[in-house]
């Protein structure tokens, strides 16, 4: 992909649509240009002692935020970008050794197994390296196991780091046990995946190109770092979108849908997705930190109000993933699962009928 001497069929990309620039309005970025930055993002210094308060009202209003103060060793964040650079940099005929995703593994420009695309490539990873299959270190003939283990100490760590932040917003909800929900995480079988992303520099006559459609994350919890390069927009409440600021030096953490349920819709999964940039690759790398495959997903007791009801059916998080592996990146995967979903409306009915 990298390596493309004519240029490839931009048909199939989808594009976003921007709006005239106007008087850059610092606080509510209406504009669907990524050229604006949001200055609005809660950045949170985990040090602090108030954390915990800040940490929860940001999931409530964003299901986003950036963690500064983190624990994670820049030499762990460093090496591993460097490991993925060299890993993107090689001929297609060798990355595609490690490929087609199953859908671990790499991929190029098809996310998921149900025509998504982007202008991207991948590595998708099961967190716990032990498991994952040969194949997805063939490309690294030189020393799999060097790369192995920058994977590995990366992913220690960040899972670390996800466990703290649970941990404070379990308290800053003042419920208890405080590993109530990192436990998940910790378990030996947790279904957690990690993710190398890469999206080269789009041709310049095609700005806008969607490099990751918008989506919610299904998991619990997602911990994203990436280079200085743009192109991570999130969606307010008010559905509009806003670009992220990219910051090499710290964490952006994503509320995934099972954090939604299980605060009966008090958290928010945040819908995200990345906008291609014309003139930089962007290098991301994200920790989807996910329960075991037996573990319900439901509201907290503890954080039901008298007489609250589950605004979602019963399911296990098994039953929710392949639920959300025959969707599209865009559906509303929990909508399957919300008990009182809105009534459709006539349009609906007569979508329904073709
Ligand atoms: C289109 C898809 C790609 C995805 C699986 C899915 O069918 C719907 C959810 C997608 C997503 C989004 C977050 C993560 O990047 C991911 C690994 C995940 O768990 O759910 C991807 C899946 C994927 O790329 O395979
Ligand atoms: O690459 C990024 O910055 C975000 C990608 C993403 O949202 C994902 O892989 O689920
Ligand atoms: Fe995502």
């Amino acid at each position: 992909m990298v390596v493309l001497s004519k240029p490839p069929p931009l048909k199939q990309f989808s594009t976003i649509k921007t709006f005239k620039q106007h008087t850059h309005n610092n606080n509510n970025n209406n504009n669907n240009n990524n050229n604006y930055y949001f200055s609005g993002i809660p950045v949170i210094d985990l040090s602090k002692p108030d954390s915990k308060t800040l940490l929860v009202k940001a999931c409530e209003e964003f299901g986003f935020f950036k963690v500064i103060n983190h624990g994670v060793p820049m030499e762990f964040m460093t090496k591993l970008e460097s490991e993925a650079v060299n890993f993107f940099s090689l001929p297609q005929s060798e990355k595609e050794k490690a490929g087609p995703p199953d859908p671990f593994g790499y991929g190029n420009k098809r996310i998921g197994p149900n025509g998504d695309v982007g202008w991207i490539e991948y590595l998708l990873l099961r967190s716990n390296l032990d498991s994952v299959s040969p194949r997805c270190f063939n490309a690294f003939k030189e020393n799999p196991e060097f790369f192995r283990s920058v994977v590995n100490n990366y992913i220690s760590a960040v899972r670390n780091l996800a466990c703290d932040v649970l941990e404070l917003l379990a308290d800053g909800l003042k419920i208890q046990p405080r590993n109530v929900f990192s436990k998940l995480l910790e378990d030996e079988e947790s279904d957690s995946v990690f993710r190398l992303n890469h999206y080269p520099p789009c041709p310049e006559l095609s700005r806008n190109l969607i490099g990751f459609g918008e989506h919610t994350d299904p998991q619990i919890i997602s911990v994203l770092r990436s280079n200085n390069s743009t192109g991570l927009q999130i969606s307010l409440k008010d559905e509009s979108w806003v670009s992220v600021p990219p910051d090499q030096n710290s964490f952006f953490i994503n509320v995934g849908d099972s954090l939604q349920v299980m605060t009966n819709g008090r958290f928010k999964s945040v819908r995200h997705r990345v906008i291609a940039n014309s003139v930089k690759s962007r290098v991301s790398m994200i920790y989807f930190g996910g329960p075991p495959l037996r573990e319900r997903i439901a509201p907290l007791p503890s954080l039901m109000a008298e007489g609250e009801e589950s605004l979602y059916k019963e399911f296990t998080w098994c039953e929710y993933k392949k639920s959300a592996y025959k969707s599209r990146l865009a559906d509303n995967r929990l909508g399957h699962f919300e008990k009182f979903a809105p009534s459709p409306t006539s349009a609906d009915v007569v979508k329904s009928l073709f």
